[in-house]
């Protein structure tokens, strides 16, 4: 459904500074698929997203989707794809119904046949109430309810969404995602999303594709991120004499590195700790070795990035993501 190869994309920002957004990167999405391309502020999320819907030009590199180069045959591309921006794409003086009725229109259907594609998706996106409503009157999460409906009018195969939850209370987006799926389920699409929400790239998507500086640096299922790259980690703490012993059964655990004793407090990595920790107590007791504490700490996919990049993904945190403007280069 999507090729990527090598895609890149400068922006001239004159003065002699040129931003490399996008550096080479080449993704591959299977039909049916459900990607989260996953990054801090500024990675090339957007610009990467903007090119394969055909709103921006790479600088060089191809990429085709749904079948399509989206230099050579740009309306073939549209065609065939939804795009919900970052930014609301319904106008705010419409009524509901007659901006998904006028988009239907945009995209070639008569005036019936749009008029019955648009309550197909209000009812689809509970929106059926707010249809006579004006759009601006509608509250953050109603409207971006509305944006997947706009961008689902032509029953496209792929629909790439940006940031489609952020500003959204924990409320909204589970019940915008629960739309997003239902949908995705009836109509068998394929779905490209980028996100800030590490805890929706893991539970939403099937792959995750973390980009960094404008390149891909993973991309593989959350889980299989989270073992290959991060992995269970257990904390004990233990009567200070006992902990060498502790450390000793740790290291007998299936796939245990990395074990750390610092006092009486005892860790280390394990290949599967919700099986490990309690084989571990089990022998601990059989050892009469006297554990006082024990923590199970399973990876997000902020440790995954921590692991990758040294940086936390979280904005704002000491360490935290990249500053965008560490690419300029002078040209
Ligand atoms: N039109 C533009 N002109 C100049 N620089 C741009 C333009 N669009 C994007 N950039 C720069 O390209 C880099 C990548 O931006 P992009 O919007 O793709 O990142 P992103 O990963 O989507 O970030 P965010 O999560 O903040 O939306 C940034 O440094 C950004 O400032």
């Amino acid at each position: 459904m999507i090729h990527t190869h090598a895609l890149t994309r400068d922006f001239v920002l004159g003065r002699g500074q040129t931003v490399h957004a996008v550096r080479g990167i080449g993704l591959h999405v299977d039909a049916g698929e459900l990607v989260a391309v996953l990054g801090p502020n500024g990675a090339g999320k957007t610009t990467t997203m903007r090119m394969l819907t055909t709103l921006i030009t790479p600088t060089s590199g191809t990429a085709t989707v749904a079948g399509h180069d989206v230099v050579r045959e740009p309306g073939q591309v549209r065609r065939r794809i939804g795009y919900v921006g970052q930014g609301n794409g319904a106008g705010h003086a419409q009524r509901v119904r007659d901006e998904l009725t006028t988009q239907g229109r945009i995209y070639g259907l008569d005036r019936r046949d749009a008029r019955r594609r648009a309550d197909e998706l209000l009812d689809a996106l509970d929106l059926g109430d707010l249809a006579t409503r004006k759009v601006s009157d509608l509250s953050g999460g109603q409207r971006r309810r509305l944006d997947v409906a706009m961008g689902l009018v032509h029953r496209p195969p792929l629909l790439f969404l940006d940031e489609p939850s952020t500003g959204l209370d924990p409320q909204n987006r589970a019940n915008l995602w629960d739309h997003v799926l239902r949908m995705r389920a009836a109509a068998d699409m394929t779905i490209v999303l980028t996100t800030h929400y590490m805890d929706e790239a893991d539970s939403m998507a099937e792959r995750v594709v973390i980009v960094d500086h404008g390149e891909i640096i993973a991309d593989d299922s959350a889980a299989a991120l989270k073992a290959k790259l991060a992995g269970d980690r257990i904390v004990l703490t233990v009567e200070g004499a006992d902990a060498a012993r502790l450390a000793g059964l740790l290291e007998r655990l299936p796939g245990a590195r990395d074990v750390v004793v610092d006092g009486g407090r005892v860790a280390a990595h394990v290949g599967n700790g919700p099986a490990a920790l309690p084989e571990l107590l089990r022998a601990a007791v059989a050892a009469d070795v006297r554990v006082g504490t024990a923590l199970l700490h399973q990876p997000t996919l902020d440790d995954v990035f921590l692991a990758l990049t040294g940086r936390s993904l979280r904005e704002g945190e000491p360490g935290g993501a990249a500053d965008p403007q560490d690419r300029k280069v002078a040209a």
